[in-house]
């Protein structure tokens, strides 16, 4: 089935969908839609945003859909319910740090980002790791022993925030591993060694 993911030319709320293709070996179409190009695409997306993929006739969209629908696909829904539940519950935390982390970069950014790093990331990461260890002390991935969706949202926010702040991750150690080891992966690492030669701004304002 040809995939087709369409976004802008930023990683944004698309790059954890990039990593998992990419990680899975799944051909897709990147496409990277410009801001010229968006009044005209704009109207046609469903909620009039984007991602947006487009496997064979069928559109999808919301960031989380798209993210659940390819784990259903790929196998990357843990193993039963119990793993299932758990791996969504980790991924809606991540969802409400990354809106805290969005808010941050599009509202205040000049005056709130030394606040977040000190006041605000800490906590949240602590949760975090403290969940993360959930199954098998934190040594593999979010849901045990298997990789799920939601290690590659996990991996892109962490990369995000040491991005943000190199020492981001120094206060959790166990997450800094996971971050470390997944990185080593092979395919994710042939990603990330071409995506540093382009090098796309990680949101829309050009902060990260
Ligand atoms: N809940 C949606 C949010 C999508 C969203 O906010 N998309 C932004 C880019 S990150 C967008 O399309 N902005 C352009 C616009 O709204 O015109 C998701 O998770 O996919």
């Amino acid at each position: 089935m040809a995939l087709k993911l369409s976004y802008f030319d930023i990683r944004g709320l698309a790059e954890p969908i990039r990593l998992l293709l990419v990680d899975k070996q799944v051909a897709f179409d990147d496409h990277r839609i410009s801001r010229d190009q968006w009044a005209e695409i704009k109207p046609k997306m469903i909620f009039g945003q984007v991602p947006c993929l487009l496997s064979g006739d069928e559109e999808i969209v919301q960031s989380g859909a798209i993210l659940r629908h390819l784990a259903r696909v790929h196998g990357l829904n843990g193993n039963n319910e119990t793993e299932t539940t758990f791996i969504d519950m980790f991924f809606e935390g991540l969802r409400d740090l990354h809106n805290k982390y969005a808010q941050m970069i599009y509202g205040n950014y000049e005056n709130g980002k030394e606040a977040y790093i000190k006041d605000t990331l800490p906590g949240e990461l602590a949760r975090l790791e403290k969940l993360f260890r959930t199954y098998k002390n934190g040594e593999h991935y979010v849901a045990g022993d298997k990789e799920s969706y939601a290690d590659y949202v996990l991996f892109e926010e962490l990369d995000i925030h040491l991005i943000l702040s190199p020492t981001a991750l120094d206060g959790t150690p166990i997450l800094k591993k996971f971050h470390e080891r997944f990185a080593e992966r092979p395919n994710i690492k042939a990603y990330l060694n071409k995506r540093a030669a382009v090098n796309p701004p990680v949101n829309g304002n050009g902060k990260q």
